[in-house]
Parts: structure tokens; sequence; C-alpha cells
């Protein structure tokens, strides 16, 4: 499916996002391991989340929906045996943390696949200290691939100094040591986003953090469960296109709220370093209102330190680099190589694909920007390559969405391949998009 989106002036709005994908998934993963009923409301409805939704429901869990919310009933670790593949798609984060589920769930067996991006991303990562700690897991190339297959077992405690800032990998980590015996540690060195441990302190588990200058300790022991009713707040990394759209067209945008938590706003704190004008109201609980206001950017460098914080912003902040005066560099993103695309060389091409001059780096890439004035047009001044140009977004959602925030301010037409993957993480796209007043046609 390919999007042709105009540019244009746009106008002033108002707009909401759907709820936070990495809260969704995790809320609907705790009903495999809470034995109780409680109610998800505000879950996103993207691909990734629908995925972990299914897979939940084909191990036992009964899921009603009530309005605005859906009530699960717990299984709390008494899993059925699925008689075919697990099905996650294109979620990385669905294989990875439902392996740490499935691995001590002793007597059955299990088959996860996915799509042909999901074939070639980094399992290994999650098979090793999953293996550590007893589980029978294998997969293609030496254990390093999907499709996986995961024999349940008796599972325990290990100590365990995370290789790679990864969520992922910490949070399988974590629901394998609630189901498992004696207690699981682990340390990491570069913080990342901390959903995990706080929805299972917030469920009663176990759990210590201890937080020092250089490193973060979590340990957890197997534990009952106590849910609570969750509000899905909005997904920031949605918010972060119509941020960006706001900064560097010619009309305000506010996103309404949206988790403004720790290990999220990366890309808000780059930004403003940008010179961009943003206004956070804090509505308490990490949530929040943001708008944003068109400004001048300047070039920055991003990263090596803090990076897991804004990583899926990544392809959008390249968006608002290229209309920055001077060179912004991406540094310590190598991480970007095993998302849903190789986002390092998909980033630069779908800039390229404007004109823009970027290229990459070791272990990142730069963009050299435009110095836009946005008391200028945005369609007069940018200068970028003349009508169509083609995006190519890889089916990665994050590139399509990128590279239709880019081709809404220039002049004439841009086409999008693969826009279908928009579905992924923002199934609104489409309609926030044309609520900001620009034009956008899915063919
Ligand atoms: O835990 C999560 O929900 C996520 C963690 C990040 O991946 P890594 O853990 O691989 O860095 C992020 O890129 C992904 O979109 C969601
Ligand atoms: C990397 C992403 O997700 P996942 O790892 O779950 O596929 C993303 O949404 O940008």
């Amino acid at each position: 499916m390919k999007a042709v989106v105009r540019g244009g002036i746009g106008n002033e709005a108002s707009v909401s996002v759907p709820g936070d994908k990495s809260i969704s998934h995790r809320s609907l993963l705790l009903s495999l391991l809470a034995s109780e009923t409680y109610s998800v409301d505000g879950l996103s409805s993207a691909l990734d989340v629908l995925a972990t939704k299914d897979i939940v429901e084909t191990l036992g869990v009964h899921i009603s929906q009530e309005g605005s919310r859906i009530i699960l009933r717990g299984v709390g670790f008494d899993i059925s045996e699925p008689n075919d593949f697990l099905d996650v798609g294109n979620s990385g984060t669905l294989i990875r943390l439902i392996s740490g589920v499935l691995a001590g769930s002793e007597g059955n067996t299990f088959f996860l696949k996915g799509d042909s991006s999901i074939g070639k991303r980094p399992m290994g990562r999650v098979i090793d200290p999953l293996t550590k700690m007893g589980a029978k897991i294998i997969g293609r190339g030496y254990s390093t691939l999907a499709p996986l297959g995961i024999v349940g077992t008796k599972l325990h405690g290990i100590d365990y100094e995370m290789p790679v800032a990864s969520a992922q990998v910490k949070s399988a980590i974590l629901f394998a040591g609630l189901n498992s015996s004696g207690t699981t540690t682990l340390v990491e060195t570069v913080p990342t986003r901390a959903h995990t441990e706080e929805m299972l302190s917030q469920f009663g588990a176990n759990l210590e953090v201890t937080r020092t200058p250089t490193a973060n300790k979590i340990s957890i022991e197997p534990s009952k469960l106590r849910p609570i009713d969750i509000k899905v707040p909005g997904d920031p990394s949605s918010a972060a296109f119509f941020v960006v759209l706001g900064l560097i067209g010619q009309c305000s945008i506010e996103v309404t709220d949206v988790y403004l938590g720790p290990q999220r706003d990366g890309f808000l704190k780059t930004l403003i370093s940008m010179g961009g004008r943003i206004d956070l109201s804090d509505k308490g609980n990490g949530l929040g209102d943001i708008k944003s206001y068109p400004s001048e950017l300047s070039g920055v460098v991003v990263g090596p330190d803090g990076t897991p914080d804004l990583i899926d912003e990544v392809p959008i902040l390249g968006v608002a680099a290229a209309m920055a005066r001077g060179r912004t560099e991406f540094l310590g993103v190598g991480e970007l190589r095993h998302k849903e695309s190789d986002r390092i060389a998909t980033t630069c091409d779908m800039l390229a694909s404007f004109g823009v001059d970027t290229g990459e780096l070791d272990g990142g890439f730069y963009v050299d920007g435009i110095g836009h004035d946005p008391s200028k047009g945005v369609l007069e001044s940018n200068g970028f390559v003349q009508e169509p140009r083609i995006v190519v977004s890889h089916y990665d959602h994050r590139i399509a969405m990128s590279g239709a925030i880019l081709g809404a301010l220039t002049q004439g037409e841009t086409y999008i391949e693969g826009f279908e993957s928009v579905e992924t993480s923002f199934p609104t796209f489409v309609s926030v998009f044309r609520s900001c007043g620009f034009e956008i046609e899915v063919r």
C-alpha cells in the first residue's frame, strides 16, 4: 500500500495518540502471570498489541470489552498449551517478553514465529540469559533467530549483568524470575525504560530496585501478583511525530495525555536542546500535554549517552535535524540496526530521498540540516528534491511516518511505499495527520 502526501501549510491542532505500546503489551502479558481479574483502559489498538491480545487469549486468558476498557481474567501461569504456532507478527517486544513467560511453563511446548523482519532480529540476547536460568529454547541460526521453540521447564534465579541496554531483555528475565526458584538479580549499567519493574511492583511482586549513579540493580523473587486496574497513557513515541510537525511546520500542535515519565522523554530533551519551543503541562502520574510551536532549530550531538531514552524516536528526530541549521550527529545508536529495519540505513535513505545530506557514521549517522526559518514559508524555502519523491519504508512504521511528516512540509507530492506498516504502532496516524490540516491519500 502506498501513501501520497501533498505538502501544505496545515492548521493549529490539538490531537491525541493511541495508548502507549510498551505499557499495552505489558498490561496484557501480566494476565498470564496474575490469577485474578483486572481491567485495562485505553489499550492501544496497534497491530503489535493486537498480536499480544490474540496470544494471551490463545493461552487461556478470558478477555471481554466494556466500553473503552477490557477486562482480563488472569491465568496465573496456568497456561494452556497451544496447538499451533503463536504468531507475534512484527513485534520484537512481544516475542522477547513472552519468551520469559513461557520458558517456565512446565510441561508445555510453544512455537513462536513472526514476519520476515522478526526472522532477522537477534534473539540470542534473550535465549542466553533464559538458558542460564534453565530454560530450553531453540531457534534458527544456532539458537540466535526466530522462529523459536520453547519447552517449558522449572527455572532457577540467576545473577546477570546486562550485556546490551535493552528493556525487552530485562523484562524477559524479570518475567521468568517471577516463576523461578530463588532470587533473580540483574544489573543494567545503562538505564532503559522501567515499565516492567513499575508494573510488577504495582501488582505487588516481590521486587527491589536499587539505583546508583553507575547502575540499576533489580532483584525479583517468585511472588503472587495482586492485579490493579490499569489506565494506559498516550504513547510518547507516537506523539513525537506531531511534536516535530509543530516545530518545523507553520502552526503549533498540542498532543494531549501523553506518558512523560523518565526513559521515554529523551526526544523532548533533544528537541528542546535544538531550540524547539515546547510547553509541557504536567497532569501528574507521569502524564501530560505537549505543545510545540514553530521554531528555528540548530544541529546538536545526540548521544552516545542516554540513547535508550529516545531510541524509537531517532527517525523523526532525523526529520527535525533535516530542518535545523548545521549538522546533527546521532552517536551510540547502533541498536537501531536491530529494529524492524536497519534504522540507521533506512533513516538515512528516507532523508536522502528528499535530497537531505546525510551519511552513516560508526554506530550512528549525521544529518546536515537546511537551516529552515519558520517565519518564512516552509514549502518555498526547503529546496528539497522535486516531486514526486519516493520514500521506501521497508515496511518499518517509524520510517513511513517520518517520511509523511517531512513530505507534509515539502512542495508537491511524496509517495511512501509500504505505508500499511503504520498500523504496527499508530493505526490512527492518517486521521491525526489530516486533523492537522495536511493531505494524505492511502491507495
Ligand atoms: O521494552 C519495550 O517495550 C521496548 C524496548 C525497546 O527495545 P529494546 O529493548 O530492544 O531496546 C524499544 O525499541 C521497543 O520499541 C519497545
Ligand atoms: C522497535 C520497535 O518495536 P518492537 O521492538 O517491539 O518491534 C518500535 O516500535 O519502534
